[in-house]
């Protein structure tokens, strides 16, 4: 491997950095801070980086086709309009589960917004078990549910050809597939293509390459690894200076470039010293292989 560099390019100190989406119209990386109910959104080119406080945890952030954003806040899918700062209500879901919230979403080939949910967290990783499911939100705001008794829905994406939909729930340690049916949202046939190894601690969020290869960040683990789901093969691990790795994304030029998110929560003030970077966000280069961009919510 060439020339990889890792630099932090925001030193924000996130306490949960997560949701890294290039928007290419603006030259800009989307990310959120889940606990700090922030959205941000970090020009590349001036360097700075604006805010929008929302009223709740906000755990993923979406282009939407239509302008402006889609999030998922508490459990609800939200429009987020970013120049007067508010949001409108779209649709609530886990209505029935009063300490539950959404957590990683990611927008379908066609423009569905997919989002997981799980109880809140104590501490990271540590929550009240089987809580989550997971659901979509259609262009016309109607939404699917596919399944439940999630620990911490986490990490997911589309194949190339659109026929497999990757997911993770964090605490099976692995990275599963379904068959995917484009045209329904229908996902089938649960399987896993990775289980991770002990030291690669806990799979968090995920992105896949344009040679279908995926990109799973590990909590705690202080890596992104790259990994191949037809072969169920680990190819590569690139370790971070920080050990809390939330997700990851293409972007930059072409989607040569990786973003990195991270978080400190659950950091002892003592890792904090050791790991003063912890909670920022991250751009790796010269990993030779680019991303595609993200899909906008079509609704
Ligand atoms: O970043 C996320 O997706 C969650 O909201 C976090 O809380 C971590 O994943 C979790 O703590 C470790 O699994
Ligand atoms: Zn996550």
């Amino acid at each position: 491997m060439s020339s990889i560099k890792i630099e932090c390019v925001l030193p924000e100190n996130c306490r949960c950095g997560e949701s890294p989406v290039w928007e290419a119209a603006t030259n800009s990386l989307l990310f959120v801070d889940i606990p700090a109910r922030k959205v941000g959104r970090w020009d590349s080119l001036s360097k700075r980086v604006q805010y929008v406080t929302v009223d709740a945890p906000v755990s993923s952030v979406a282009i939407r086709k239509s302008g402006g954003y889609v999030a998922t806040i508490g459990t609800k899918f939200c429009a987020l309009n970013w120049d007067n700062h508010s949001t409108a209500i779209l649709a609530t879901v886990d209505t029935d589960k009063k300490n539950n919230r959404f957590n990683d979403g990611k927008v379908d080939p066609a423009g569905r917004y997919f989002a997981g949910t799980m109880a809140e967290e104590t501490a990271p990783a540590v929550l009240e078990r089987h809580q989550g499911a997971l659901y979509s939100l259609f262009p016309n705001h109607h939404v699917e549910k596919y399944f439940d008794q999630v620990d911490i829905s986490n990490g997911l994406d589309w194949s190339l050809d659109h026929k497999i939909f990757y997911y993770i729930d964090s605490l099976s340690y692995s990275v599963d597939a379904f068959d995917y049916d484009l045209q329904t949202g229908k996902i089938a046939n649960r399987r896993s293509v990775y289980k991770l190894e002990k030291e690669e601690q806990i799979p968090d969020g995920m992105c896949i390459d344009v040679e279908g290869k995926l990109w799973v960040a590990c909590y705690n683990g202080g890596r992104v690894i790259r990994l191949d789901p037809e072969t169920g093969k680990r190819l590569q691990t690139v370790k971070l200076p920080v050990e809390n790795t939330t997700s990851c994304c293409f972007g930059g030029k072409d989607y040569s470039e990786m973003f990195v998110t991270t978080a400190q929560d659950g950091l002892t003030s003592e890792c904090v010293m050791k790991q003063p970077e912890a909670g920022g966000i991250f751009k790796i280069t010269g990993l030779g292989v680019k991303g595609i961009p993200p899909y906008p919510y079509a609704g």
